[in-house]
C-alpha cells in the first residue's frame, strides 16, 4: 500500500488561475501543514484573454503553454508540488465564455464525454484517497462553461470512486458568504480611487455567493494572504493584482479574500462553523 500523508486534499479546477483565486491561501496552508495537496486543472485556459500587452501575442496552443508556466509559478508560490491536468496537458480545450461557438468546438471541454473524463480523475482519486474533495457548485460559481464541467467531472468521478472502493469522506463548493462580499465591496468603494483599476464589479460578480447559513467551513488564511497574492500574480496573462483587491482581464476590481470559504455537500457536516476542511474526520489510510 502506498504511504499517504494522513491529511489528503483534491481540489478540482478549470483553468490555470482558479486555484489561486479561489483556494490559494487554503492550498498553502495545507501545503505548509504536511497535508497531501492535489490539484488537477482540466484545461490550460488557451482561450483566455491577455493583459500585459508585451504577452498580447500570446493565443491558442501558445497561451495554454504559458498559462501552465504560469501554473508552476504560482504553485512554487503556495507550496504545492502535485499538480495534474486533466487526462494530460491539452487533453481538453478551453470552452470559452458561455454562448461563444467556441462551446461548439469538438475538442473543448464543455464538449467532452463526462464519463470519458470523469474517468481520468477516478484514477487519480483511487491513487491518492484524499479524504476532502473541494470544486466549484452546479453554476460552476459563475456559469463558465469549463467550470460547470469541472463540478460535473468532479462530482461524476467522486461516485465512480465510490464504488471502485474510495467514498471521498467530505466534498465542498467553494464559497463567500455574501454579508463578507458585501462588506468588501463597500470598502472597496472607498479605496477604489487609489488603485489602478477604474471600476469596481458587484458582488454578484464574485463565484459562489450564498447566505452565511450554507457556509460550513472558514479557512482563515491571514498567514498566507503573501502566498496567495505571489501565486495570483503568477497568473500575470489573467489577473492584476493591487493587495487586497485584483482585477481579471474585464479590469474590474474585486477583493482578494485570503480567508477562504466552503460549503459542505457531501459526508459528514461540521459542528458549527468549522476552521479546518478535515474536522472531524478520522485519519484515514
Ligand atoms: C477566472 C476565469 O475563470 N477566467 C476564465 C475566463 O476568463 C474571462 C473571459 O476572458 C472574459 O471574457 C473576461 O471578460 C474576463 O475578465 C476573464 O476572466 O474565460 C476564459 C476563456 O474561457 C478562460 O481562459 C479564463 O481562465
Ligand atoms: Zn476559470
Amino acid at each position: 500500500m502506498t504511504e499517504h500523508p494522513a491529511r489528503r486534499l483534491l481540489l478540482v479546477h478549470a483553468h490555470p488561475d482558479d486555484e489561486s483565486i479561489n483556494n490559494g491561501a487554503t492550498m498553502a496552508r495545507y501545503a505548509a501543514e504536511g497535508a497531501q495537496v492535489t490539484l488537477v486543472t482540466c484545461t490550460l485556459g488557451e482561450r483566455g484573454e491577455v493583459i500585459p500587452p508585451e504577452l498580447a501575442h500570446l493565443s491558442g496552443a501558445a497561451l495554454g503553454q504559458w498559462r501552465l508556466g504560469e501554473l508552476r509559478a504560482a504553485m512554487r508560490a503556495l507550496g504545492v508540488t502535485d499538480f495534474r491536468l486533466l487526462g494530460g496537458a491539452g487533453r481538453y480545450g478551453d470552452s470559452g465564455m458561455m454562448g461563444l461557438p467556441d462551446n461548439d468546438d469538438p475538442h473543448c471541454f464543455w464538449q467532452a464525454d463526462l464519463d470519458e473524463a470523469a474517468g481520468h480523475l477516478v484514477r487519480v482519486i483511487l491513487e491518492i484517497r484524499p479524504q476532502v474533495l473541494v470544486t466549484y457548485d452546479d453554476n460552476g460559481g459563475y456559469g463558465h462553461p469549463d467550470h460547470i464541467q469541472a463540478h460535473r467531472v468532479a462530482l461524476r468521478a467522486a461516485e465512480l470512486a465510490a464504488g471502485a472502493g474510495w467514498e471521498i469522506p467530505r466534498i465542498c463548493f467553494n464559497r463567500v458568504p455574501r454579508p463578507v462580499a458585501e462588506a468588501a465591496f463597500a470598502r472597496l468603494e472607498g479605496d477604489l480611487p487609489g488603485l489602478p483599476f477604474d471600476k469596481s464589479a458587484a458582488v454578484d460578480d464574485v463565484p459562489g455567493v450564498v447566505g452565511e447559513e450554507r457556509v460550513a467551513i472558514e479557512i482563515d488564511g491571514t498567514a498566507y494572504a503573501a502566498a496567495k497574492a505571489a501565486a495570483m500574480r503568477a497568473h500575470a496573462t489573467q489577473i492584476e493584482v493591487a493587495e487586497p483587491y485584483f482585477a481579471l482581464s474585464n479590469a474590474l476590481a474585486q477583493p482578494l479574500f485570503t480567508t477562504e470559504y466552503y460549503e459542505v455537500v457531501h459526508g459528514e457536516r461540521t459542528e458549527g462553523r468549522a476552521h479546518d476542511l478535515f474536522a472531524g474526520i478520522e485519519a484515514t489510510a
